[in-house]
């Protein structure tokens, strides 16, 4: 359904080509899962399927993709609109219409279908994700997991032959990722539907997966069975990570396949416990403070009644629901909203009525999408920048990007970059400021697992030293390894709020795999599992 001949994809001023030596099949009613680290060039390689590549993004393509038999290269992508249907990795860039209802009969529209037919197909994939109550509603107003599956619905009502989908659930909670991907495979299944998805949160969709298609920098592409491919992959999910340790085969891919085999490994286990995360200083001055907070966005109540207290040398996950108000919280305690009841205090300051250079020194944020925090021409300039808002010593802002995602060139335009560069520079932007309280939306977009790993090891070392962290995420895995506290958000209101062993295994949304493979131990990482089995 989708072949590649010897592509490779050269951007201007780039120092090596994106992609090279492409050269496979992808077949007609397969899931093909696209996995590699971060810059691999995945949505390079999306791009040439759906057009993008070269017509939109410049660069040179050399080879041949055909789609359906169409060459990608001859036709734009409105002409591969009837057969390929795209989501990409900045979903609200790519709305066309201004509703929820009118973005999911576009693509109908423009293929001149049936008015009933289009009708039935809105109505069904209203349902189908979780949109009914917000038909009508602006797409700006939308959550950024909202906006994410009206993309994703927007492409499923055109019935396209193939799908191709860059981190479809980056943004979505762990239920509507499960509700999506169900969707996907009984495409496949039952309309013969051909995919083709990157996805870095691997936990979630290798299962789903018919072939895994890895890339790696400096190496040939690699397409197999995804147990195979699992089996060596530098990027795999805990599940794997677990198997590769206790020496499964064949290496399980499900938590499912997983617990089948975990008998013994739970008898190794038994009578250990994980080494605990260092217990945090209950009683340090609280860095900020929310007393029976409640704001509107809108008509939406997005908070109520919401009490909480961050303290120095704690990490706190906030999880919950898409819509269930956490980015509102986070904008909150950077003064974006105004409570309509109750209060918010940042380093003993009111956020909203505080000028914008005192805050910057109590708190930052880096929030959903990175663009919205740069606006220099080039990675140097934009780090420079940061420095000296922070008042930090030159090149502060240069060696964190370097230490968290080494490789980004520095004369690259931020818009350039691949999603996971770009948020590891807005990242390094906010942690170059060093401030008491950091809040980071979504922080593992576009991040692989490597990436993610050094995240983590620069927020501890920040909470070591006494800086109070809160991540707003839908990553269990990454919750389960970072966060001393997660606080769930239901609705507008905290549902729950304590130690995140706690929290997270007695609900079967948020537990990490690990969590349910050894199930009922106490481990959560395969980190934990390793150093038990060493002491
Ligand atoms: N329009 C462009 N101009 C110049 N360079 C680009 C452009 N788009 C991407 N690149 C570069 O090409 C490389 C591959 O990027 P790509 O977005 O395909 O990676 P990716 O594997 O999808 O990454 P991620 O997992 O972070 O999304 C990166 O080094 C990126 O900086
Ligand atoms: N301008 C607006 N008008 C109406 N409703 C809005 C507006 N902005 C936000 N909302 C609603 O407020 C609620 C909370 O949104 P928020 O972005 O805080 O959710 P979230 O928990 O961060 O979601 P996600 O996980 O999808 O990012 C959502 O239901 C959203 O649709």
């Amino acid at each position: 359904m989708i072949t590649f001949e010897q592509v490779s994809v050269q951007y201007a001023d780039a120092p090596a080509p994106a992609l090279s030596g492409l050269d496979l099949t992808v077949p007609e009613g397969e899931l093909c899962l696209l996995v590699g680290p971060s810059g691999s060039g995945k949505s390079t390689l999306l791009g040439t399927v759906s057009g993008l590549v070269p017509h939109f993004t410049g660069g040179v393509l050399r080879g041949r993709v055909t789609v359906a038999g169409r060459d990608t290269r001859e036709h734009r992508p409105r002409e591969l609109a009837d057969v390929v249907g795209t989501v990409g990795q900045d979903p609200a860039a790519h709305f066309v219409t201004d509703t929820v209802e009118d973005e999911l009969a576009y693509g109908m529209e423009s293929l001149g279908l049936p008015g009933d037919v289009m009708r039935r197909r809105v109505e069904e994939t209203l349902d189908l994700l979780g949109l009914a109550d917000l038909r009508d509603r602006a797409l700006t107003s939308l959550s950024g997991g909202q906006q994410q599956r009206v993309a994703i619905g927007s492409v499923l009502t055109v019935h396209p032959r193939v799908l191709v989908l860059d981190e479809p659930t980056s943004a979505l909670d762990p239920g509507a990722a499960e509700e999506v991907l169900a969707v996907l495979q009984r495409l496949v299944h039952d309309l013969g539907t051909t995919v083709l998805m990157a996805e870095h949160r691997l936990e979630r969709v290798v299962q789903y997966a018919d072939q895994v298609l890895l890339l790696a920098p400096g190496e040939e592409p690699v397409l197999g069975e995804p147990a195979e491919v699992m089996a060596h992959s530098p990027v795999h999910p805990p599940v794997v990570g677990l198997g590769r340790l206790a020496g499964w085969r064949p290496l399980p891919l499900s938590v499912r396949d997983a617990r089948r085999k975990a008998a013994p490994l739970r008898e190794r286990l038994d009578g250990r416990a994980p080494a605990g995360t260092p217990a945090t200083a209950q009683t340090a001055t609280p860095t900020a403070t929310a007393d029976r907070l409640a704001v509107r966005r809108g008509p939406v109540p997005a908070l109520r009644g919401v009490d909480l207290t961050l303290r120095p040398y704690e990490i706190t996950a906030l999880m919950g629901r898409n819509g269930a108000g956490k980015s509102t919280l986070l904008g909150s305690l950077v003064g974006l909203h105004a409570p309509a009841s109750g209060s918010v205090r940042v380093g003993g300051r009111t956020p909203h009525r505080t000028r914008p250079a005192e805050l910057i020194r109590e708190v930052g944020l880096v929030p959903q999408d990175p663009r919205d925090l740069l606006y220099g021409e080039s990675v140097a300039a934009e780090c420079a920048a940061a420095d000296a808002d922070a008042g930090a010593a030159p090149g502060t802002c240069r060696a964190l990007v370097e230490r968290l995602l080494p490789g980004i060139a520095d004369t690259a335009h931020p818009r350039d970059l691949s999603e996971g560069q770009r948020l590891t520079l807005a990242l390094a932007v906010v942690l170059t400021a060093r401030p008491p309280l950091l809040l980071l939306d979504e922080p593992t977009r576009g991040l692989d697992y490597a990436a993610k790993a050094r995240l983590v090891g620069i927020l501890r070392d920040l909470a070591a030293e006494g800086h109070a962290v809160l991540l707003a995420t839908h990553d269990v895995e990454l919750a389960a390894e970072l966060a001393h506290r997660t606080v769930i958000l239901a609705e507008g209101e905290i549902v729950a709020d304590g130690p995140t062993a706690e929290v997270v295994v007695s609900s079967p949304a948020f537990a990490p795999q690990v969590a349910k493979v050894l199930a009922p131990g106490p481990w959560l990482t395969v980190g934990q599992v390793a150093e038990a089995l060493r002491a």
